[in-house]
């Protein structure tokens, strides 16, 4: 334990850090107000050229080049300003909170012990000669996580060093004061994460950078994996390990990494915010966020994609057969054989007209035959590049014709003198030798303009017709034998059905994604180096198939606990890595478990633990609260009573209670039940970005995964509300909250709930005790 002395000492050598810190704000300051000024005159120079530029924007390529010069200069002096507004943020963040650990070390063969302090950002001091703070993400600093005392190991880009680890001290720093201080030999000490832990915080995930765990390093600083699948019970970290990884990768890879070549699957936008604080509390900018309903819906413009949330919302049970199969790996080599049969002409590929004004301009039969032209050795891709060239040049040459066709010099007459002078382009009168030289050009001109959206049309594919194309690809597929013809043609006919209200069902989404992009050779995105999808018991085989082969330069990092699947059969860690790793094509797969739950008290944990068959794999952090409750009630009244009651009896210690229920239906009726009862209170959808700050927030289980909330409320466990199977969800719902869980079964209870967990609760009987 350090002593009062020592104390002193550490209180004072923060005092000259923050100096130098505030000197260094200082500085700092000064530098972001010239790269503002620069910004600006840059800035000033780009608007004035771009405006000069604009009426021949069309026509010059070279004004092109000088614009996108521009541009870059722009981009470059703004992302200077914000480099230096980084640093300022992660000066004054370090202001407060310099360091929370100092290691003693001393190298082999020397007597002389070195301390090093560790913190968010590593810190020089002002003539630049010795690092005040090193940087949690430094190789050395591993030893802090990794190493109890004595020889301890850590990788650094020269190899693995050894050194010897004399002493660790941890350090809580509020506002430039220590507050706790204290030397331990454990990885990092259970004091600091109690600490960090007990704290109420349920609107902004925090980072964990002062208390990372021995097994939570392994995942953060793994380098040479390319695909790290992590399977961890709720609440061991995944989501906080993988942020604080993304940071570590950030800086590991300072030059040939940046956060735009990152991108997270999160499970829904409530997430999204969630998180968002974490990477810039770090002093590093946020990687890209996408949800899969947003990804979808980017790559099916103009479709309704069924989401994954009314999935939720209309599914109870595990997914049947057909489904089961378009989700899985075999469906998605299916894909690949169908395009081997396009590519051999066994199967053909379904072109459709492309229309100008109503009439055909290409037919698809003219478009089948150029494309039937080009050599069968060649790629589709390829063929299909060749026919668009082709039809491209017949683009233009029909574009003379059009110049001479009634619409166009109708529409000619009409134009005005701007649309005119726009058509002349760089000519004036006198390059022409009389007025009709001169109409002739302009009509050229006009039908060649009018004529671009058929070349888009070309260019964008639009002369292939992917809705046929698939239902073809679904007639010739070798369904399994477990899904029956007559649920084969009822799949067919839901989609053909579902596309002409323009509507997607997700079961499809994969399958069509690959299948459009290896026949468009479009569709891959080579710029991410690192992919993170979290939750990863939502997607398919199918789906990871897909990904991968959209982002095929990254390395994966898959996150997800099994046990909270609402849909995908249970699957053991090891069998899932193999499964993945094949999916992936994965060279150096690794699989790391988690098993320790930090999330919730103790008695939260060992009630959801006790839900699970193999619960007992779990561990609970040891930081006690109440014992959670369940109270039965037997109508809508008394629920809705005890309902209120609870919630009531909740804000008076809380300001935030979330509400949890199975799905929609059952977030409007605690609604209604709630409403002109409690004064702040919000139903969130999936459309929902944002947390409310404060009062009853009801959502469904599904937009709460990933999230924690101090109190949360089950508002109905009964077997009737939850239906069959239910396991997963109780679980996920119950894993939710950190300090409090309440839960009301309006009926009897689910048969998720186990023996033993029920022994794990208050149980009250109200409503029957008052009946007897
Ligand atoms: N090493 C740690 N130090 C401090 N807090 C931690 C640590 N590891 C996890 N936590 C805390 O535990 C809680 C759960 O973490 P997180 O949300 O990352 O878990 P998860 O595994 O993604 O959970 P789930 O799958 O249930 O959504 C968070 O509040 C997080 O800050």
């Amino acid at each position: 334990m350090a002593t009062t002395n020592e104390k002193i000492v550490e209180q004072a050598r923060v005092d000259q850090v923050i100096q130098n810190i505030d000197q260094q704000i200082q500085q700092t300051k000064q530098a972001i107000k010239a790269a503002h000024q620069e910004t600006r005159a840059v800035e000033q120079n780009y608007g004035e050229n771009a405006s000069i530029n604009r009426y021949e924007i069309d026509d010059i390529a070279e004004s092109r080049s000088a614009l996108e010069q521009q541009r870059q200069l722009v981009a470059r002096a703004s992302e200077n300003e914000d480099i230096l507004k980084r640093q300022l943020a992660t000066l004054q963040e370090l202001r407060k909170s310099p360091y929370f650990g100092r290691i003693q070390i001393q190298e082999p063969g020397s007597n002389e012990v070195e301390t090093l302090y560790i913190g968010i950002a590593s810190l020089m001091n002002s003539d630049k000669t010795d690092f005040l703070v090193y940087d949690w993400r430094a190789p050395i600093s591993s030893v802090y996580y990794n190493g109890n005392l004595g020889k301890v190991t850590y990788d650094t880009p020269a190899g693995q060093q050894t050194v010897k680890l004399v002493q660790k001290r941890q350090f809580t720093i509020v506002d430039g004061q220590i507050t706790n201080m204290f030397d331990t030999n454990e990885t990092v000490g259970d004091e600091m994460l109690q600490a960090a832990l007990g704290q109420q915080n349920d609107q902004t995930m925090q980072n964990i950078v002062a208390t990372i765990q021995q097994e939570q390093n392994d995942i953060i600083r793994n380098t040479s994996s390319d695909l790290l699948v992590v399977q961890g019970v709720a609440g061991s970290g995944k989501t906080s390990t993988i942020l604080q990884r993304i940071a570590y990768l950030l800086y590991h890879a300072k030059e040939s990494l940046n956060a735009d070549q990152i991108v997270l699957f999160s499970p829904n936008q409530l997430f999204s915010q969630y998180i968002s604080e974490v990477l810039p509390s770090l002093g590093e900018r946020n990687m890209r966020q996408v949800t899969l309903t947003g990804f979808l819906k980017r790559r099916f413009e103009g479709l309704n994609v069924e989401t994954i949330f009314d999935r939720y919302e209309q599914q109870n049970q595990a997914p049947r057969a057909g489904q089961h199969f378009l989700e899985s790996t075999a469906a998605m080599e299916a894909v690949q054989q169908y395009l081997s049969e396009l590519q051999t002409g066994q199967q053909q590929l379904s072109f459709t007209n492309i229309n100008f004004h109503e009439r055909v301009f290409f037919s698809a039969q003219h478009i089948t035959d150029i494309f039937n032209q080009q050599p069968v050795a060649m790629s589709i891709p390829d063929r299909l590049i060749r026919t668009k060239n082709i039809l491209i040049r017949e683009v233009q040459k029909r574009s003379r014709q059009e110049a001479q066709k009634d619409w166009l010099q109708k529409e000619l007459n009409q134009i005005d003198t701007q649309a005119i002078h726009r058509l002349m382009g760089k000519h004036t009168i006198d390059d022409f030798p009389d007025e009709q030289a001169q109409v002739r050009y302009l009509a050229r001109r006009l039908a060649h303009q009018r004529l671009r959206v058929v070349a888009d049309a070309v260019y964008n594919n639009y002369f292939l017709d992917f809705s046929s194309q698939y239902a073809d690809f679904l007639h010739h597929l070798h369904w399994p034998a477990a899904v029956p013809t007559a649920t084969r043609h009822a799949i067919i006919e839901q989609y053909q059905h579902a596309i002409e209200f323009h509507q997607l069902p997700l079961m499809h989404t994969a399958p069509l994604m690959y299948l459009r992009d290896l026949i468009t050779g479009n569709g891959q995105n080579r710029n991410f180096q690192f992919v993170f999808i979290d939750e990863m018991q939502d997607y398919s085989s199918a789906m990871l198939i897909y990904l991968h082969h959209t982002f095929p330069e990254a390395r994966f990092t898959i996150l997800g606990d099994s046990e909270q699947a609402l849909f995908y059969p249970l699957q053991l860690p090891e069998q899932l890595l193999k499964t993945v790793a094949e999916d992936l094509q994965a060279h150096h797969p690794k699989l790391i478990t988690l098993r320790q739950s930090y999330r919730s008290t103790t008695e939260i944990t060992n009630f959801a633990k006790a839900l699970l068959p193999d619960g007992q794999q779990i561990h609970a952090f040891i930081r006690h609260g109440d014992v959670p409750t369940l109270t039965m009630t037997y109508n809508d009244q008394e629920w809705a009573a005890q309902l209120t009651k609870l919630v009531q009896q909740e804000l008076q210690s809380l300001p935030t209670v979330a509400i949890l229920t199975k799905n929609q239906t059952q977030a409007q009726k605690v609604y209604h039940a709630l409403y002109r009862k409690v004064s702040t209170l919000s139903r969130l959808t999936s459309h929902d970005t944002k947390l409310p700050h404060r009062g009853v927030v009801i959502l469904p289980a599904y937009l709460a995964k990933g999230l924690e909330f101090d109190t949360v409320i089950l508002a109905d466990v009964s077997q009737q509300s939850l239906g069959k199977q239910a396991t997963g969800l109780l679980y996920t719902m119950a894993t939710r909250a950190t300090h409090r869980l309440s839960m009301i079964s309006n009926g009897p209870v689910s048969d998720a709930f186990t023996e033993t967990a029920t022994r794990q609760l208050v149980v009250s009987r109200e409503a029957m005790e008052k009946g007897e």
